[in-house]
């Protein structure tokens, strides 16, 4: 079984604008709402790929009640734990002549809370995959996906963590199957901005010398560069198309790299896959289908 673990949930709030202007009244073309977060996106997009998983995280007042609803609507199994307090977050995404996000901080998320979480992950077993993905609540100290990957240390569990910074070099030494940074994050990790391949392939290369087994970079329109655990390294373009919104893009690369592995047992056919589902994703409103990633694959 898969689990995706979100601990900061969102309901994404995309709005699209012919101009945006600081400081004056703007007024909308066109408003969507869509139940979000990370490794929620990422089980959305198995399910479309037709591979169950488990939704597991924190949800808190009307807005977790949407975000759950949603989730459930796409036939997600879910195993939330529900907040006393607080309001699950609204991301709001600004598409406008640049594209902006202004992302929430999330509920507090109390002891007893987090106790039950722990006790969650007890249903993990060899073999299982989990997914660690997004950003966690301010209130929460920032070796928290480092405590989830000691507490499971003992059972051979794949983990794949997309995260930032310190939320991802905690977690190195426990030695993740999978970490996906985008350039952009890999860059910051070494102080540093990203432009050729070479660079990239360096920076990822000194992950995996800190313990992470394999290293998917992706690189938005550029495409994505993976480094495995046995030292190949694999290089795509995306395929044609245009783009209508790119959130979730790299969610959806996640969920298609682990439903081809899964498929297929072929690690480069999987980097394809998971490619063209990050790209069918950013061409539509919504996140990725099976037949729209099966189209985008030929190209590849
Ligand atoms: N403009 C684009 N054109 C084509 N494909 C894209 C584009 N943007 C993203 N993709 C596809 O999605 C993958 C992941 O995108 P990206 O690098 O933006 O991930 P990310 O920064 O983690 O995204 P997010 O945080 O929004 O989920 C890319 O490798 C590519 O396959
Ligand atoms: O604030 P985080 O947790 O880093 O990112 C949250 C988020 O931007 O990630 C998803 C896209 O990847 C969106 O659904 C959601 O709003």
């Amino acid at each position: 079984m898969i689990y995706t673990a979100t601990f900061n949930p969102s309901l994404d709030y995309i709005v699209q604008l012919d101009t945006f202007t600081a400081g004056a009244v703007n007024r909308t073309k066109h408003e969507r709402i869509f139940g979000g977060g990370k490794g929620i996106n990422v089980s959305i997009v198995l399910h479309n790929l037709g591979v169950d998983s488990i939704t597991l995280g924190f949800i808190a007042g009307f807005t977790g009640d949407e975000i759950e609803r949603q989730v459930k609507s796409f036939g997600c199994k879910t195993d939330f734990i529900h907040l006393s307090d607080g309001l699950s977050r609204i991301n709001v995404k600004l598409k406008a002549d640049v594209e902006s996000e202004i992302n929430g901080q999330g509920p507090e998320i109390d002891k007893t809370s987090l106790k039950a979480f722990f006790d969650k992950l007890n249903q993990i077993h060899h073999e299982d995959v989990l997914v660690l993905a997004g950003s966690i609540p301010s209130t929460l100290p920032s070796d928290i996906y480092e405590k989830i990957m000691e507490h499971l240390a003992d059972k051979s569990i794949k983990i794949v963590v997309d995260a930032t910074c310190n939320l991802l070099l905690n977690v190195l030494k426990y030695k993740p199957f999978l970490i996906k940074p985008n350039h952009h994050e890999l860059g910051e990790i070494f102080n540093t901005i990203l432009t050729t391949d070479e660079e990239i392939i360096s920076c990822a290369k000194k992950l995996q010398a800190k313990g992470a087994q394999n290293v998917l970079v992706s690189m938005a329109g550029d495409g994505a560069i993976l480094i495995t655990s046995d030292g190949k390294i694999y290089k795509s373009p995306v395929p044609k198309g245009i783009v209508k919104n790119s959130v979730g893009a790299g969610d959806s690369m996640v969920a298609g790299f682990l439903a081809g592995l899964l498929t297929t047992n072929n690690i480069e056919k999987a980097f394809k896959i998971g490619v063209a589902t990050g790209s069918a994703s950013a061409f539509s409103e919504a996140l990725a289908t099976k037949e729209e990633v099966m189209k985008l694959l030929q190209q590849l």
